[in-house]
C-alpha cells in the first residue's frame, strides 16, 4: 500500500510550529511506519491537532521539514492519498448522510458500492438518508470520517474520531480501524482518552509541544514500572522533570 517501499508513511525532521507568540511545536523528530495504527495521545492544547494540521499541510511551519508518502506535506500530488478529519464538522448539514459521502467519492472518482460500504462500516447504513443536522454529536461526526475515508486514503490523519461515541460504536470504529491497517494503511488517531493506546500499535505521548515517548504502550508501560497507560504517562512526565 505504501508507495514509499516501506520506509516510513510520515517523516518529520526538527519541526516547529508556531501559533501566534506560542511555540506550538517544539523540534519535533517522528517517523510512522506503513501498515500501523499509531495513537497520539496527550492533555489538552500540547499541541495534537497542531501537528496533524501540520502533517496534511495545512499549518505554517516556523522551522523543520515533514515528508508524507516520499513528499512535502500538503502537496498536490498527496491530496487523493491522504485524508484528514478534523475536530469541526466538515460536511453539509443540509443533505443527507448519503449525499454527503457520494459528493466526496465523485471528487475522489469512487463508486456507489463503496459509499454502500464505508457507510455500513461507519454504522450509519441506517441513517443514509437522513439530513446530517438531524444526527447527533456522534453521528454527524462519523459521516465526516465516511467522507474522509470514502477515498482509500493510505494515510489516514484522524483528530479525536472517537469522541463522544458510545462504547458499542467505539468498537465498531476500532474494528473498522485495524482492518485498514490490515490491508497496509497507516493511521494516526488522536485522543484524550489513555485507554485507546491499548488500541494501537505505537503511541505518542505528547505534552507541551514535545514527545515524551514513542512506542508500543505495552513497553511503555513496562519500561516505567506501570500497569496503565495513565500511570505510564504520568511516569514518563516524572521522568522528563
Ligand atoms: N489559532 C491559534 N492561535 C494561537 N494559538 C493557538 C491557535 N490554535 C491553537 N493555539 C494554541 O496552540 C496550542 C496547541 O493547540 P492544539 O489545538 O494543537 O492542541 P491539542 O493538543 O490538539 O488540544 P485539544 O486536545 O484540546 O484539541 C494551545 O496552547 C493553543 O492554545
Amino acid at each position: 500500500m505504501s508507495s514509499v517501499s516501506g520506509g516510513p508513511v510520515v517523516e518529520a525532521r526538527g519541526l516547529v510550529v508556531h501559533r501566534g507568540r506560542t511555540r506550538v511545536l517544539d523540534d519535533l523528530d517522528l517517523a510512522l511506519a506503513p501498515g500501523t495504527v499509531t495513537g497520539l495521545l496527550g492533555p489538552s492544547g500540547c499541541g495534537k491537532t497542531t501537528l496533524m494540521r501540520t502533517l496534511v499541510g495545512v499549518q505554517r511551519v516556523t522551522a523543520g521539514e515533514v515528508l508524507v508518502l516520499g513528499e512535502p506535506a500538503g502537496s498536490p500530488g498527496l491530496r487523493h492519498r491522504v485524508a484528514y478529519t478534523s475536530q469541526n464538522l466538515s460536511v453539509y448539514p443540509d443533505l443527507t448522510v448519503r449525499a454527503n459521502v457520494s459528493y466526496f467519492a465523485r471528487l475522489v472518482g469512487a463508486g456507489d458500492g463503496q459509499v454502500g460500504r464505508i457507510l455500513e462500516a461507519v454504522e450509519l447504513g441506517d441513517h443514509a438518508d437522513r439530513r446530517v443536522e438531524t444526527l447527533s454529536g456522534g453521528q454527524a461526526s462519523r459521516v465526516s470520517l465516511a467522507c474522509a475515508l470514502v477515498g482509500n486514503p493510505e494515510l489516514l490523519v484522524l483528530d479525536e474520531p472517537t469522541v463522544g461515541l458510545d462504547p458499542l460504536t467505539r468498537e465498531a470504529l476500532w474494528t473498522y480501524f485495524h482492518s485498514l491497517v490490515a490491508e497496509g494503511r497507516t493511521l494516526l488517531v488522536s485522543s484524550h482518552v489513555m485507554d485507546e493506546a491499548t488500541r494501537c500499535d505505537d503511541v505518542l505521548l505528547m505534552r507541551e509541544g514535545r514527545f515524551l515517548a514513542h512506542g508500543p504502550i505495552e513497553e511503555l508501560q513496562e519500561r516505567t514500572g506501570t500497569t496503565t497507560p495513565e500511570a505510564a504517562f504520568l511516569a514518563l512526565i516524572k521522568e522528563g522533570r
